[in-house]
Order: C-alpha cells, then structure tokens, then sequence
C-alpha cells in the first residue's frame, strides 16, 4: 500500500501558502483494510475515509467515468489495481493534480518529499498557469467556477487562466451544462469566491464567459453596462482590501441591479425631487425583484440576501447622511432597524462608502486616461515655453469632456 498527500495541500506548499486542509490517496487498498485500520468511511457513493485522530481525509485512489448530466451520473471504479497516475488524471487542473508519497496511513511525513507530476503542474505553478489537465474537465461543470475562484485567489500571485482552459470554460458554459448543477454548489462556489481578497476577479471572469445568465441573469444583464460592472467590481475590489463580511461584498455587487445608485452621484435634491423621488422608487422595485430571484436561483441565504435589500432601499439616505434632517435620519434608523442592530448600521455605512469610493475611483481613472491620452504632440507646435502646461492640461480636460459624454451616451 501506498499513501500519497495530494491536491491542495502539494499545490499550496508549491506556493508557500498556508494549507488548510490535507487530502490524501491510498493505492493498493481496499475498504476492509481502511475500516481495519480505524479509518471511517464517509459518503456512501466513493470510497473516502476519515483518518480517526487526524479527521484528514483519505481516499482510495479511483476513476471516474460520466453516465449522465450535471453532477449526477458518475461511474466510480475504486480497487487496489488503480494506480496514482490514473486518480490524479481525472483531476480538474494540472497544478492540482501532483502528489506527494508519505510514509503511510498513520504518519504523514513525506518519504523523500519529491513531487509527482505527470501533468506539468511544476511548470504551470512556475508560469502561474490555471491549465485543465484533459477533456476530463468538462466531467464536472462546476470546475468552470472552482477555476474562476483560484484565478481570484492566486491573482495577486500573477496567475492567469491558460487560453486553452478559458475556451474549454466557454464551451461548458455554452453547451448549458452549468445549469444542471445544484444551486447549493453554486452559491458554495460563489460565496468562497467573493470572500476571497480579490473577489471581483471570479465575477468578472464568470461575466467575461457569460456564465453569470443561468443562476445570476440580472447580474449579467445588468453588466452589459460599463458604468454599473467597473463601478462595481472596484467596489468589490476595496471590499476585499477593507475586509468586508460576506453581506456587504453581496450588497455591493447586488448594487449593480440599480443604477441610480451604482452609476448615478449622491445627489441631495434627489431626496427632495418629487419625481425623481417616483423614478427611483420604481428602479429600487425592479432591483428589489432582481435581488430575490437570484436568491432564489442561486440559494443564497436569508441573512445576505436581506441586507442586500435592505442596502438598495436605503443607498440613497445612506450615501447623503449629511443632508438628511432629522426626521429622515430617525426614519433610517428605524428602516435599518438600527435601535435593536447598531452594527448593522455601520456596515451599511460602512458598504455605502465603499460604493461611494468606487464611483469617485472610476471618474478619477478616466480622467488619468485622458491625461496620458495627450501628450505634447496633440497640442499646438506654435505654443511655445510655459503656455505648453497650460494648453496640454487643457486639452486633457477637453478630452476628458468628450469621454464623459460618450460614455454616458453609449450607456
Ligand atoms: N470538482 C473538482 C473538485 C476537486 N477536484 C480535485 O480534488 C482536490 C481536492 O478538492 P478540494 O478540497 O475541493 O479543493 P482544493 O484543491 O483542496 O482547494 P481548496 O484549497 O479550495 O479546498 C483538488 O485539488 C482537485 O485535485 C477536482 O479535480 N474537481
């Protein structure tokens, strides 16, 4: 018999990451032995088990062959005679498919701590390449998202998604394979992901292979927008920097389901302006109906789901608290039930401000743009010494102008 440390636990020690958890393959055992050994098995369709001090979990190594759609339908074969070669090729990436021999089903030291690789993951993990291993990928179509989610969490490592892996991605999206996956797996997929440190990168991914139309339609819809999907993936951005909790990065991103509050500037007359005061409230309805329909396609939880709500109700008293006279305060506090929640208060403060900061981020990158978009040859040749400043910065400002008005045209 032979044990092997696999999957995460190798890819991480490759990354100097903290591991979190240990899986491991066993080769040339059976179940008897496992449950001799005092391992217990858990799930009843492979054969996996729970090493009895450790908790770590160990598996036969086995193959899998796909009978049917989705999740469901899958042939597992799991004996003595598969080897490890032929459990780690049925994996999803190649960085995720090395191994490492330890020292047996009791000891976990590595016997000489080489790697086995037979799919290139050494040289992916030195090029920062997320690369599928086979066509076996598409076996599991929720590995579409599993790549999304590590291209997040290894971005500030400088990984990026091999060409070959990304048009394999589209093709499962396309071919509508992702819609037979259970939305638990889904949003377990989807709430790992955003609360990474960089959580735009998984929505932006997912948006870029329009895998968002099946279990987030609104959200994809609403991205169609260049204003609302900057906006908001640089708020997500700040809410990873800034540690935000699960329900502020999801009221972030549910913010895109209403453009008057992810495009438009906080305005104080809006709180005044009787019709505006009638557009608004229809744009939160719609967005109010949208936050609901994704929770109920995606399985998201009440708790988010909630103060994402409650979130779009209130932006617009939120982002302008200075403005607000003291009736309208007293009737935020009751809105956010804030007497009984005080904390929920300032996370909802606290998401306004991230949204805030996004939109003020996005207008000052726009107008950096401009300012690299004309140099000294755009202006003039017959202005001469320190006219030139003046002119290149007015230029600039003409230019930012023109982008500012096509930009809001376009939309
Ligand atoms: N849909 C999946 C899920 C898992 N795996 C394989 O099973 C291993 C363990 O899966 P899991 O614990 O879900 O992921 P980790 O790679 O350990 O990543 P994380 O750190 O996110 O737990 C993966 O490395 C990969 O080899 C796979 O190929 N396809």
């Amino acid at each position: 018999m032979q044990v092997y440390l696999v999957g995460g636990a190798v890819r991480d020690q490759l990354l100097d990451r903290p591991i979190t958890d240990k899986d491991f393959v066993v080769v040339g055992a059976t179940v008897d032995e496992m449950l001799a050994a005092g391992f217990v098995q858990v799930g009843a369709d492979f054969p996996v088990f729970l090493h009895p001090t450790t908790q770590e979990e160990y598996a036969l190594a086995r193959t899998e062959r796909k009978l049917g759609r989705g999740y469901q339908g899958f042939s597992v074969h799991a004996s003595p005679d598969v080897t490890l070669q032929d459990d780690l090729q049925r994996r999803d990436l190649t960085i995720n498919a090395m191994a490492i021999e330890v020292t047996g089903l009791t000891d976990d030291t590595p016997l000489t701590g080489e790697v086995i690789d037979y799919h290139g993951g050494l040289d992916d993990i030195q090029s920062k390449t997320l690369r599928h291993i086979s066509q076996a990928f598409s076996e599991d179509p929720l590995r579409v998202l599993r790549v999304a989610r590590f291209y997040g969490r290894y971005y500030d490592l400088g990984f990026h998604i091999a060409e070959e892996t990304i048009t394999l991605m589209r093709q499962l999206v396309d071919s509508g394979e992702l819609t037979h996956l259970s939305a638990e797996r889904i949003w377990q997929e989807s709430s790992r992901a955003t609360m990474q440190g960089s959580p735009q990168v998984y929505w932006e991914q997912l948006y870029a292979i329009g895998a968002l139309t099946e279990y987030f339609a609104p959200l994809h819809h609403a991205w169609g927008d260049t204003r609302v999907r900057e906006t908001v993936q640089t708020a997500l951005y700040f809410a990873g920097q800034m540690h935000l909790n699960l329900s502020q990065r999801w009221a972030l991103l549910m913010a895109s389901l209403d453009q008057s509050i992810s495009v438009s500037q906080p305005n104080p007359d809006i709180l005044s302006s009787a019709s505006h005061t009638s557009i608004v409230a229809e744009e939160k309805k719609t967005a109010l109906k949208a936050i609901t329909s994704i929770s109920n396609s995606a399985k998201v939880p009440k708790v988010p789901t909630q103060f994402a709500s409650l979130f779009v109700t209130q932006a617009g008293k939120l982002s302008a608290v200075n403005e607000l006279n003291a009736t309208q305060k007293i009737d935020l506090i009751q809105a956010c039930s804030a007497h009984k929640e005080p904390n929920k208060l300032s996370q909802l403060l606290v998401t306004s401000h991230v949204l805030q900061l996004a939109k003020q981020h996005r207008q000052m990158m726009l107008a950096l743009n401009s300012f690299h978009a004309i140099g000294i040859e755009s202006i003039d040749p017959d202005i001469k010494g320190a006219a030139i400043g003046k002119a290149l910065n007015e230029a600039r400002a003409a230019h930012l102008f023109s982008m500012e008005q096509s930009i809001a045209s376009t939309n």
